[in-house]
């Protein structure tokens, strides 16, 4: 039987992507969608300003949109996806968390809290049960699930196929599409024809999630990894995809194509949405490309090539979908693992 979900947050950007994900999924029903007091009671295609790809569904459309609010979701919901703007979402989620609701969230408020499982189900699924220390802790019958920031989900499995040769030090530098900021983020007399050297907070949620996803987790205490991660963030004028240089420095002595092998190699999950292949892996020094590869694997896979070896390990670049593997996708496929492992 289907199960039940909802979106929070639902006529926004990334909530839109939710919808477009949630079409036709195999065990997801879609039965509630909220967004702002602005456009609860709305019928859901009055209230969105809808600017995905594909046609909005009907039968979403016909929706009608319910307020934030956990007395406003039917209680036989079993999974709520969060979309929210984070100042929003550290108010309203403890708010469903407390009233049982299962929550696999995409805002960045309390990613790196010690009790709440940040997550990437390829790559560090274990680190669920860290939901049992929430529920101890917090006194919650529900649970919150986070998937990382889009320009950490797009670098970190590659790290996590380095860490066989003892990662150490990495330096990233990100050029990152402007669909990141949101429609309303970056006007386009700022963008084009331009690049932007900094984007607010990116840098930090590089440096410290990274760290989280590739911890251990012990059963009581997740331990961040040791590697030093440092970051730069730049926004350029592509729509989709961000692209990501990576400088790693390794413990042992790896080749580029043994780094090459050890990401080809790196296993996927089976899940509905997750890609067959976690990681492809270009002979081509000219790829990945935002416009060329963001879609592969339905905007899942990760793509990384120009492997070259450097004096203390290797270097390359990333790329993946920043709004599907990197926001609603991501947290679609936490939701999965939540469904997989019998949390919901
Ligand atoms: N844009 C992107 O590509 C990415 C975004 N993110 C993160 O995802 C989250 C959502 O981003 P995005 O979709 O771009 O944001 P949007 O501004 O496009 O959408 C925000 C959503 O939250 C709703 N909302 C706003 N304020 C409130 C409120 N006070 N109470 C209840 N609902 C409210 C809006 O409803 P209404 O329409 O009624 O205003 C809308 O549904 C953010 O935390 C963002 O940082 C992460 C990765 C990528
Ligand atoms: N900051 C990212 C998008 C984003 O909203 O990230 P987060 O999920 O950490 O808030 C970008 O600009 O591309």
């Amino acid at each position: 039987m289907a199960l039940q979900v909802g979106i929070l947050g639902a006529t926004g950007a990334v909530g839109q992507r939710f919808i477009q994900l949630l079409e036709d999924h195999p065990t997801f029903e879609l039965a509630a969608v909220t967004a702002s007091e602005s456009s609860a009671g709305k019928r859901y295609g009055d209230a969105a300003k809808w600017r995905v790809n594909t046609p909005i569904p009907n039968d979403v459309a016909e929706m009608e949109v319910g307020r934030t609010d956990p007395a406003d979701v039917p209680d036989d919901i079993d999974l709520l996806f969060s979309s929210l703007p984070s100042s929003v979402a550290a108010e309203v989620e403890p708010e469903f968390l407390e009233a049982g609701y299962v929550v696999s969230s995409n805002s960045s408020n309390d990613r790196m809290a010690p009790d709440v499982p940040l997550t990437i189900p390829e790559i560090n699924p274990g680190h669920l049960d860290l939901i049992e220390v929430q529920r101890d802790e917090r006194g919650w019958d529900g649970a919150l699930v986070k998937n990382p920031n889009c320009s950490t989900i797009t670098m970190v499995p590659t790290l996590a196929a380095l860490d066989q040769f003892g990662l150490d030090r990495v330096h990233v530098t990100t050029l990152q599409a402007v669909s990141g900021a949101g429609y309303d983020g970056v006007t386009s007399m700022e963008i084009i024809d331009n690049a932007i050297p900094h984007i607010g907070g990116e840098e930090a949620k590089m440096e410290s999630e990274s760290r989280k996803l590739l911890g251990t987790f012990d059963g009581a205490e997740l331990a961040l990894h040791d590697a030093e991660v440092n970051a730069s963030c730049n926004r350029i004028p592509t729509l989709d995809g961000h692209l990501e240089s990576v400088f790693a420095d390794l413990k042992e002595d790896a080749s580029p194509e043994d780094v090459a092998a050890a990401m080809r190699d790196y296993p996927g999950i089976d899940l509905p949405s997750a890609p067959e292949q976690l990681i492809h892996v270009f002979e081509d020094d000219f790829r990945p490309q935002p416009r060329l590869d963001r879609e592969r694997g339905d905007g899942m896979q990760i793509s990384a090539g120009g492997i070259q070896a450097t004096d203390r390990g290797v270097k390359y670049n990333c790329l993946a979908h920043n709004t599907i593997r990197g926001a609603a996708g991501a947290s679609v496929l936490n939701g999965e693992l939540l469904a997989e492992e019998g949390w919901i």
